[in-house]
């Protein structure tokens, strides 16, 4: 074969090869998906160039990957535009080398890893081969095919060759150490991790692989519910079927499309991992991209393609990066207007999905002020209150779903009465906090009840946000509307039942951090004793334990509400009077009956708010063992 030319490639680096090898890529497997992007490249450049009437045009434009054990080779080839020798001369030996020199500069500044790897291309053959050829004729001219061959070290060799048909194959003569890829099996995973959604057919040894025409790249209204659910368990495996999802499609100010799922969260979402994968025009770079949604959007699924997103920087420029900050904010703006309309459209589905929404619409708006603004009609509660049927063809307030109703703050103040001044009513435990709950809802009060991890935080943010709401939890205070107000009789020393309990239960504590009330509450249901939490110091409690990763528990100080209208306390105080003092033991039998009893009223106020920590049982036990002694005595 006639050699055309033999040259030295323009590059400084005496031999980029062994740098590039050990440099660059962790992981070489990338080379497949730099030189079957070039085939599709090719394969267009070929399309448009024959609707121009620049070429002739090809059939179906497909790369097909061929193995040969024994040569040891991998031949990418394409039906694409294909080279001239002025062409390869100029864009292998030229553009491709100095390309791979620049990257290699740039990786080098950059100690953090970049993101895509892309701007290596054609080098990266280099990566797994010892030598390569590439045999080329270029649909765009008559000149015949060409062979170019190098073996790494800045020489080239051209020839002629034998190619009857448009387009390009790349030989790869692979290395000792990366026979892996003349395992078809290794082949065809890398087809379906980096081609799959590529838009041409790629095949191996005549088979096609991959998947091609991504949902993403469809008109959503297209698309059907199925579709969406299938993608999402055939990039999700074992997952199970998303909650919802976002279909993103924009080309101004970049070009970005995508599908973003909301998984059904059981337990915990992962904040810190990212799942998304990247995409760059159908080619797969990544498949977490924690840089470009922002933070609280982390746990989502799904793929974002963009050309637009810069590949070969690091992840750290990537986050400073305008471009990228702004389709963050775009993706996030995208996933408020998915809800909203959501919302307005299936206000049930939304309530229903509503739990697994919160921890992003929470966090999400405490960390992004924009998108806080975007949101802020869609966050809901649960409410005591009941379920509204009446639609007036907007969205019901409260929504029903299931046993729960869902409320949103506007609609909870809209049913307030003034006197209740803007304050929020909350409970966050229906068990721990059952006596306060069913004291305010036997007066008609209206109770929000929220989650304890992320309310802790994001009611205060919310208070912070509306200087003119308060957040109230149901056990921090009663107020008038839940006591009797009739005015007490005093006895014959000049003291109110009020003052005698407080003095009682005072003696029986013997606990200066534990403030005692005396009311006389409404309803027949109330309990005889409850605890009582003010907001602010609960909530500092709370935070306190937030920081030591521990459960909050009940604080130090607290207030014990005593309920002077329960016959189990009218009893008491009964007993109390009746008690006389005993000389020789300095306690009377029924003084000390009553002591206890007044202390098992606490006890039991204590377990009603689950305060009684383990180490405690034992000492309440003992206590009640010998209350019902005494009980017993006197019933003998
Ligand atoms: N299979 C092919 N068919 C036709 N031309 C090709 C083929 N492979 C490479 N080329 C030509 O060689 C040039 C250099 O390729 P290379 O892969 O190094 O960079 P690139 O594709 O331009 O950019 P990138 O860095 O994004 O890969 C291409 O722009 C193209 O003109």
């Amino acid at each position: 074969m006639t050699v055309l030319e033999e040259g030295q490639i323009q590059i400084h680096t005496e031999n980029i090869f062994p740098i590039i090898k050990k440099a660059v890529y962790s992981g070489h497997e990338v080379f497949l998906r730099e030189l079957v992007s070039n085939g599709v490249d090719a394969i267009s450049k070929r399309r448009m160039a024959a609707i121009a009437g620049d070429c002739t045009e090809a059939e179906e434009g497909v790369i097909d990957i061929k193995i040969d054990r024994e040569a040891k080779t991998l031949t990418i080839s394409d039906n694409g535009i294909g080279m001239t020798t002025d062409e390869v001369k100029k864009y292998i030996n030229q553009v491709a080398f100095s390309s791979a020199e620049d990257f290699l500069e740039k990786y080098k500044q950059e100690s953090d890893g970049i993101i895509g790897h892309f701007g290596l291309g054609f080098y990266s053959s280099f990566m797994v081969s010892k030598h390569v050829e590439l045999v080329t004729k270029s649909a765009c001219s008559e000149s015949k095919a060409i062979r170019w061959s190098c073996d790494g070290s800045p020489r080239f060799n051209i020839q002629e060759a034998e190619r009857n048909e448009a387009g390009t194959d790349v030989i790869l003569h692979l290395m000792d150490e990366e026979l892996e890829y003349i395992e078809p099996s290794r082949i065809r995973t890398l087809i379906t991790k980096y081609c799959d959604f590529m838009p041409v057919e790629v095949k191996l040894e005549g088979e096609s692989i991959n998947k091609r025409n991504p949902l993403w790249r469809r008109n959503p209204r297209e698309i059907t519910d199925q579709e969406y659910i299938e993608l999402y368990n055939y990039l999700y495996p074992f997952q199970g079927d998303p909650l919802l999802w976002v279909h993103l499609n924009t080309d101004y100010p970049y070009n970005l499309q995508g599908i973003l799922y909301f998984p059904r969260i059981g337990g915990r979402a992962d904040w810190e991992k990212g799942e998304i994968k990247l995409y760059c025009n159908q080619v797969f770079v990544s498949d977490s991209i924690k840089e470009v949604v922002p933070h609280y959007l982390l746990p989502l699924r799904g793929v974002i393609d963009s050309p637009d997103i810069p590949l070969n920087v690091s992840r750290s420029a990537l986050q400073t990066d305008r471009r990228v900050r702004s389709i963050g904010n775009f993706v996030a703006k995208k996933v408020a207007d998915r809800l909203r309309g959501l919302k307005a459209e299936q206000p049930l589905f939304y309530a229903e999905a509503w739990d697994a929404l919160a921890p992003f619409v929470k966090i999400g708006s405490m960390e992004d002020e924009k998108f806080a603004d975007q949101v802020a009609d869609l966050i809901l509660f649960g409410t005591t209150a009941l379920a509204s049927k009446e639609t007036d063809g907007g969205t019901p307030d409260p929504i029903p779903c299931g046993e729960k109703a869902f409320t949103t703050l506007s609609g909870y103040k809209s049913r307030l009465s003034t006197e209740a001044n803007n304050r929020i009513l909350y409970c966050t435990d229906e068990v721990a906090q059952a006596s306060a709950l069913s004291l305010w809802t036997s007066q008609g009060a209206e109770i929000l009840k929220t989650e304890t991890f992320i309310d802790s935080q994001f009611l205060p943010w919310l208070e912070a946000r509306h200087d003119d709401l308060r957040f109230q939890r149901v056990d921090a205070e009663l107020d008038d509307t839940l006591k009797e107000d009739k005015p007490e009789l005093t006895d014959q020393e000049g003291e109110t039942k009020s003052e005698s309990l407080r003095t009682l239960m005072k003696q029986s504590l013997n606990n200066d951090k534990v403030t005692i009330q005396v009311q006389a509450l409404k309803g027949d249901n109330a309990p005889p004793a409850m605890i009582l939490l003010p907001e602010q110091m609960r909530r500092m409690n709370d935070i306190g334990a937030l920081m030591d990763q521990r459960l909050p528990g009940l604080p130090e100080h607290h207030v014990l509400l005593v309920n002077r209208r329960h016959p189990l306390v009218e009893g008491l105080l009964k007993l109390k009077s009746g008690s006389v003092l005993v000389s020789t033991s300095g306690v009377s039998p029924t003084e000390s009956l009553a002591q206890g009893l007044a202390r098992h009223l606490y006890d039991m106020a204590r377990l009603g708010v689950g305060g009684l920590e383990p180490n405690e049982l034992a000492g309440f036990q003992s206590r009640s063992a010998v209350l019902m002694g005494q009980l017993m005595d006197r019933a003998f």
